[in-house]
């Protein structure tokens, strides 16, 4: 044993999140934070392609469809496609704290199956703060924003610095990325200096 917990509570000593002054406003939307990235990258022809926007407070919400290629079963969303998007979309808040964090703890609940075509309607929030670790909650529905959950998580992130990606992506995407200025701007938006 690591003696690392593994709860996904936060600790008593624990604060609320804080919306940062410099966050998009409700309603806008978020952007990709990775062309390449398989939840939100335009670059990925098979990727989710999930577009998210600021919410209220420390929340965003977010959209995917069901594509032929995220099944499991015949005709169902396979069941990591749909963590990954409640994982994106949970990365999302980043944008709103402007924190880079990554995610430790995914705790996913799978209520419903959900079949290819369907749009999935996401929400994600901070519920609070210690340290590095930001605790987190999201949840997907099907048949529109205030249909039926089908998916839902529970999530710890951990910030880290840009020098996280800097020192364990591979060489190649690591230096691309460092070339691309759009990229760049991304890093910049988290008040990092790559
Ligand atoms: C030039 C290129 C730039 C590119 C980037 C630019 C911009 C990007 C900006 C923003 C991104 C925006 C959106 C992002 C969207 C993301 C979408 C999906 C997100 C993901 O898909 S992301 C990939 C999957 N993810 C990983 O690839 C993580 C692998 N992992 C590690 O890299 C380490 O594991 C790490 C860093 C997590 C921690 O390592 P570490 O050494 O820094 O810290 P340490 O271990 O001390 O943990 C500190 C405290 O967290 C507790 N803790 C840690 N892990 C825990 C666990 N699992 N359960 C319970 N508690 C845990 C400890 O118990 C301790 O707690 P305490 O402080 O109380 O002791």
């Amino acid at each position: 044993m690591s003696g690392r917990t593994t709860g996904l509570t936060p600790p008593d000593e624990a604060r609320p999140p804080v919306r940062h002054p410099d966050a998009p406003a409700p309603g806008e939307l978020l952007g990709s934070h990775y062309d390449q990235c398989f939840g939100c990258g335009a670059g990925q022809p098979h990727g989710l392609h999930l577009e998210a926007r600021a919410g209220e407070g420390v929340s965003v919400t977010a959209e995917f469809t069901v594509q032929p290629a995220h099944q499991g079963a015949p005709g169902l969303a396979h069941g990591g496609v749909l963590a990954t998007a409640l994982d994106e979309t949970l990365g999302a808040l980043n944008w709103v704290l402007r924190v880079i964090a990554v995610t430790g703890r995914l705790e996913t609940d799978f209520l419903s199956p959900v079949p290819v075509g369907t749009v999935l309607h996401l929400e994600a929030e901070v519920t609070a703060v210690h340290g590095r670790k930001i605790y987190s909650t999201a949840t997907g529905r099907i048949g529109g924003p205030d249909g039926p959950v089908a998916v839902r998580a529970q999530a710890l992130f951990i910030e880290v610095r840009v020098e996280h990606f800097i020192a364990n992506g591979r060489p190649d995407e690591i230096n691309a990325a460092l070339a691309d200025p759009d990229q760049l701007r991304v890093a910049r938006a988290f008040e990092v200096n790559p």
